[in-house]
């Protein structure tokens, strides 16, 4: 009997790793973005307003304005390869292609928008892989990241009648690996400064200030990342949430506001990482280094740097070898 197509070959056996980020659009152009925010903002993990009132707000004012304000955004960061965030994902997903082995594919899958969980679950099962590590690059959990980034990936293995196995990544914002790689990144950027900064900023993304109340340990995770990094360099950092969205209180306080402020305290040189996010994107490339920038010069700041994320560097490629390594731990070697 002839077996059905979506059954994988039997050998070799293979693992596929698939890394995961948010996602962002295919173009910096309205149209593109709007598909990209329509699909985002409708997840309810993302906003978590009851479907019946937020959708019309959604197609009403939300994306008929924003799409507009953010494409103007996204065309300042784009670069040749696309959106820094496609492109350094997909850049550290090439540049750890064999490194754990002949039989390990390394692949990497957005969120929202290109190229789809789905697909890639899809690619890498009929390129043989029968167990798959999902590897969702936040290093902080939270509902609206780790585990809508989970959801959509098991969303596919439901259609599935043979299933790989699978395991996800755990988040790492203690993991002394990740905070040896963010210290030494800073301090290496730190160190081709023309300036010693008075404060060093950790601005993580924020969130709704409900979704700690409920129980989300995201807020958590950024205070003990920020705590153990500085810790690691031996001075103090101040942690700051940024990219507010809606109308609900926010997570505080806010980069920008406390940008704004530190001239005013006699803080005049400022330098700004961003520990959450595993690759520049929109977030940190326009919104910290571009527009926290004036806003801190406007405020009367002299000197203002903004860090770059771990990305592809060989820090930030170490890093994911060694939380990758050790989820596949008891599937290798593989033969
Ligand atoms: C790193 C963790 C992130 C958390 C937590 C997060 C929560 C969150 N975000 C929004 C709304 C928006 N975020 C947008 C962009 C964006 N967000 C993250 C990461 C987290 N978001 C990244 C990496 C990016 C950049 C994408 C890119 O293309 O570079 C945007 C889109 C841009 C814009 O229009 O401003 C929105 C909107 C909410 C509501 C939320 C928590 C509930
Ligand atoms: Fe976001
Ligand atoms: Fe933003």
């Amino acid at each position: 009997m002839t077996p059905p197509p979506d059954h994988p070959p039997i050998a070799p056996r293979r693992i596929g790793v698939l890394l995961i980020n948010l996602g962002t659009p295919d173009a910096p152009d309205p149209p593109a973005v709007r598909r990209y925010l329509a699909e985002f903002l409708s997840d309810p993990r993302v906003v978590e307003i009851p479907r019946l009132i937020w959708q019309p707000i959604l197609r009403g004012a939300v994306l008929t304005t924003r799409p507009k304000k953010s494409a103007h955004a996204y065309q300042q960061v784009w670069r040749e390869d696309g959106s820094p965030l496609a492109a350094i994902t997909r850049a550290q997903a090439q540049a750890l292609a064999g490194d754990f082995g002949p039989g390990v594919t390394v692949d990497y899958a957005m969120r929202y928008g290109n190229p789809a969980i789905g697909d890639r679950i899809q690619a890498l099962k009929d390129g043989g892989c029968d167990r798959i590590l999902l590897a969702p690059l936040y290093p902080q959990y939270s509902g609206a990241t780790t585990a809508t980034a989970n959801d959509k990936a098991f969303a596919k293995l439901a259609q599935m009648r043979w299933q790989p196995a699978i395991r996800t990544l755990p988040p790492y914002h203690d993991d002394p690996a990740y905070i040896a790689a963010l210290a030494t990144s800073v301090r290496q950027a730190m160190a081709a400064l023309p300036f010693t900064p008075d404060a060093l900023l950790t601005s993580f993304h924020g969130m709704p200030e409900r979704t700690l109340k409920l129980g989300d340990p995201y807020h958590c995770q950024c205070q003990k990342t920020a705590r153990l990094l500085g810790e690691a360099l031996g001075r103090e950092v101040t942690i700051t949430f940024q990219s507010r969205f809606g109308r609900a209180r926010w997570l505080e306080p806010a980069t920008d506001v406390v940008l704004a402020e530190l001239p005013a305290r006699g803080i005049r040189k400022v330098a700004i990482v961003a520990p959450g996010f595993s690759a520049d994107c929109l977030e940190t490339l326009e919104e910290l280094a571009i527009r926290g920038r004036e806003t801190f010069i406007e405020a009367g700041g002299s000197d203002f740097a903004y860090l770059p994320c771990l990305n592809d560097s060989p820090v930030g490629l170490d890093l994911l070898r060694t939380l990758i390594r050790r989820e596949l731990e008891g599937w290798l070697p593989v033969t």
